[in-house]
């Protein structure tokens, strides 16, 4: 069953037209259903049934505290950038020792709190860094766990603010530099090299690129275990694309299918790092229509949620279909629809065919919930929206709607 679907012409999450959420909370609010998160844990998990792995949930996608108190209970670990992220999880009641800690900016005083919390992988993306884990480790008096995050210098074939396995980009360390690197972690007192790790890009659709990077990994994997590198893990990172319009990205079995063969040499622990796979088709953001504007070039359809809710569209030129709360009929119109925000690039949805809205009508943005909130911002002074878990008939507000108070906090005037 598909989680947000019409039912006698008002579109539902599960149980719940979503128009009576709109008319409780107000708009813009962000919508998630649980079943939805369930069920695509549920599927990944199993794709990978009969290999040894563990799901990390990349927490930037989504880090609203239900959802991941929701993959907790599940029995998700958890994939995390930042210290705020790692406080995130201890907050939902994660586990620190499901939880793998990447990203090229760690501060030492990031890695230390990691590091005291029983974190299971430091993913290290260059050799500083390394060093600077192993002064940590040292202070600490013991070994931190870490794998290198390696550059195989990949195409992803996705959008390139989204690429991050070619030579260009910041992330993970050259490849070439990884055994060498490898060499010289032995001698350090501070860390413990376990594992080996990739990511190669968001939003993939095509089974090409991973099997290209994850077969160059699993070489590799295999040549430091041959140098006797004691490793376990091999992190595969996150990157499962899902459908935003006309995309038809691999399923969760042929992802793992594709996932298996490439590691199939190593024998290692898989740790998988899925975002947006888990959680952006589980998630809507609602908004109500503001104005009409016809101008002689455009229709706009001016809405309450703007690029500061949702940036994707304004970052990416991302596509998130628009639906009707109420389905309504007449003719087809193509309109713009923008938001409030003093930007010529709050355009959240461009050149749509759709029947003319009427102010005041309701309606959704799909696919809304993967780097929809935890990439929503302030800007123009704009508080952020509400977060609603739907379960079943059930619902709940998971986050308030930010007050006008709060975007002031901690100012002084
Ligand atoms: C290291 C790492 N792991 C996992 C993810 C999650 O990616 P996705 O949401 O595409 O699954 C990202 C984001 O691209 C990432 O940078
Ligand atoms: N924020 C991006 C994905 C970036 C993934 C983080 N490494 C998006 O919305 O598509």
């Amino acid at each position: 069953m598909t989680a947000f679907a019409y039912r006698k012409g008002s579109l539902h999450a599960e149980g719940v037209p979503l128009s009576a959420i709109a008319d409780a909370v107000g708009t813009p609010t962000y919508v998630y259903s649980a079943q939805a998160l369930t069920e695509r844990f549920r599927e990944v998990t199993e794709a990978f049934a009969g290999h040894p792995h563990l799901i990390c949930y990349s927490v930037k996608a989504n880090s609203n505290l239900a959802i991941l108190k929701l993959f907790t209970a599940l029995g998700s670990g958890f994939d995390i950038v930042s210290g705020g992220e790692l406080a995130r999880v201890k907050q939902a009641g994660g586990d620190a020792g499901k939880t793998v800690f990447a990203g090229v900016g760690k501060t030492p005083e990031e890695m230390a709190q990691a590091l005291v919390s029983g974190i299971r992988l430091f993913n290290v993306e260059s050799a500083e860094e390394l060093e600077a884990l192993d002064a940590v480790g040292r202070r600490a008096g013991h070994r931190a766990p870490f794998a290198l995050r390696v550059n195989p210098d990949v195409d992803a074939r996705t959008h390139r603010y989204i690429a991050t396995g070619l030579k260009t980009s910041k992330f993970g360390v050259p490849f070439e530099e990884a055994v060498a690197l490898y060499a010289k972690a032995k001698k350090m007192k501070g860390v413990r090299a376990l594992g080996l790790d990739c990511h190669i890009g968001s939003q993939l659709t095509r089974t090409a690129p991973m099997r290209a990077a994850l077969t160059k990994v699993a070489d590799l994997y295999v040549t430091l275990k041959a140098k006797g590198h004691a490793l376990e893990y091999l992190d595969v990172g996150g990157g499962l694309g899902i459908t935003y319009s006309d995309e038809t990205p691999p399923s969760p079995q042929e992802y793992a299918r594709t996932v298996l063969a490439a590691v199939k040499p190593t024998g290692a622990t898989l740790l998988l790092e899925p975002g947006r796979s888990l959680v952006g088709n589980a998630g809507v953001l609602l908004t109500r229509v503001l104005y009409r504007k016809p101008t002689e070039a455009r229709t706009f359809v001016v809405v309450d949620a703007g690029m500061n809710d949702l940036i994707r569209p304004a970052l990416y030129e991302a596509h998130h279909e628009f639906l009707p709360l109420v389905k309504r009929r007449g003719r087809d119109v193509q309109v713009d629809v923008v938001g409030p925000v003093c930007e010529s690039t709050d355009v959240l949805a461009k050149a749509r065919a759709l029947v003319l809205p009427r102010q005041d009508d309701l309606y959704a943005f799909m696919s809304a919930g993967a780097y929809g909130m935890s990439m929503a911002s302030t800007y123009n002074s704009r508080p952020r929206p509400a977060e609603v878990l739907v379960d079943g008939e059930a619902w709940r507000v998971v986050r308030e709607r930010e007050r006008v108070e709060d975007l002031w906090r901690g100012e002084r005037a």
